[in-house]
């Protein structure tokens, strides 16, 4: 479906749970977040009802995230079942990696052969710091788990000043021998973290980087593709991408809605407001189907995030999935 501001929507985020393994200092704060109970987080039949509805508007991707995905039980089988609907042509999934070694043969197995996998660094104490206690070798395991699983993958790297920024050239260089997508990631401001700008390290400061040591070229992103702008180090067998929100946002080429664990409709990451779908799941289909159309409307032509600074905006990463 288009949106009244042109832009083709086939792209939907499920959030599947707000519980996360780990505790990154750039989405939660240390002593977690208010963690919802069971009986306001979406069955998975609902979410399976919402994506089916969600066709029929267009939507052809999914992918799947949290709080943490794969810490959710039954998150196979249902991902399984979210495969095998008609016209989804694409399941993906955003995770920390931390569970990929025992689960990364069921995801292929599941329908999901791509996988976001977020690794701030590749130094173990600055691992554990940024996450809180996360393991690093715990995430490379996983990571080969993947690749022998026979997984596409992408990494997510958030860069934040005076804390993984030194470690751009050292994750680029990744993408040269493995067929891996490596995203450098603007930081993202949220209610927890007042003083954002000092961690923010700019797309154009990581490119700069970037070329200092590697000679890049610019490269065409694919269907449904997300919002890195993608390049090709010379020689290299993988590509590392820039998103950049904050400095340069994308809005003009968005393509998404998301839908949180306990079954908030979002037009945008960055926009307050959501529709609560929880009444439409007991109508009918069609009841549905009209309040996704109601959220694709609602969608702004971009963020205001700069604006709305000043204010305190309640944004948790953690629930909405990214
Ligand atoms: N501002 C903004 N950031 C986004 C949007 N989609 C994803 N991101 C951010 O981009 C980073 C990577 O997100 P992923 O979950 O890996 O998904 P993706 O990059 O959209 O996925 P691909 O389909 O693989 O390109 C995260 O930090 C997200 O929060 C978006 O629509 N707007
Ligand atoms: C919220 S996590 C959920 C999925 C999974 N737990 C993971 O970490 O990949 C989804 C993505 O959002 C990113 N993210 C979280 N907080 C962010 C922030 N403040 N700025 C930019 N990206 C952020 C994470 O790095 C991750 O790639
Ligand atoms: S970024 Fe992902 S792994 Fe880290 S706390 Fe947030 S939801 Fe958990
Ligand atoms: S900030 Fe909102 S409008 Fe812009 S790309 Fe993200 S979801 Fe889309």
């Amino acid at each position: 479906m288009q949106d009244n501001h042109g832009r083709n929507i086939n792209y939907l985020r499920l959030s599947i749970t707000d519980r996360c393994n780990l505790r990154c200092r750039y989405c939660m704060p240390a002593d977690g977040v208010v963690q919802k109970s069971c009986g306001e987080i979406l069955r998975y039949e609902q979410f399976l009802q919402i994506v089916e509805a969600a066709v029929k508007l267009g939507i052809r991707k999914v992918r799947v995230t949290g709080g943490e995905p794969l810490v959710r039980k039954g998150v196979i089988d249902f991902l399984s079942r979210l495969s095998n609907i008609p016209g989804i042509k694409e399941v993906a999934l955003t995770t920390n990696g931390l569970l990929l070694t025992e689960k990364a043969q069921a995801l292929m197995d599941a329908g999901v052969k791509r996988l976001n996998v977020s690794i701030d660094s590749l130094q173990p104490e600055t691992y554990a710091q940024i996450t809180r206690g996360g393991s690093l070798e715990q995430v490379l395991a996983g990571l080969d788990a993947a690749e022998a699983a026979g997984l596409k993958l992408k990494l997510n790297m958030v860069v934040m000043n005076g804390i993984n920024d030194q470690e751009v050239v050292p994750f680029a260089a990744l993408s040269l021998d493995k067929p891996w997508s490596v995203r450098f990631i603007e930081y993202m401001p949220t209610i927890r973290e007042k003083q954002w700008q000092n961690q923010l390290v700019s797309g154009a400061d990581i490119l700069c980087e970037l070329q200092r040591h590697y000679s890049l070229k610019s490269i065409s992103s694919g269907r449904y593709c997300g919002p890195a702008k993608p390049y090709r180090i010379a020689g290299a067998k993988g590509t590392v991408g820039i998103i950049t929100p904050m400095s340069e946002h994308f809005c003009g080429s968005c393509n998404r809605i998301r839908v949180t664990s306990t079954g908030q409709a979002k037009s945008c990451l960055l926009a307050g407001g959501s529709l609560d779908l929880k009444p439409y799941l007991q109508q009918s289909a069609a009841e549905l189907l009209k309040a996704l159309q109601q959220v694709v409307g609602d969608k702004p032509a971009q963020h205001r995030y700069r604006l709305e600074l000043e204010k305190d905006v309640p944004f948790s990463m953690s629930s909405i999935g990214g």
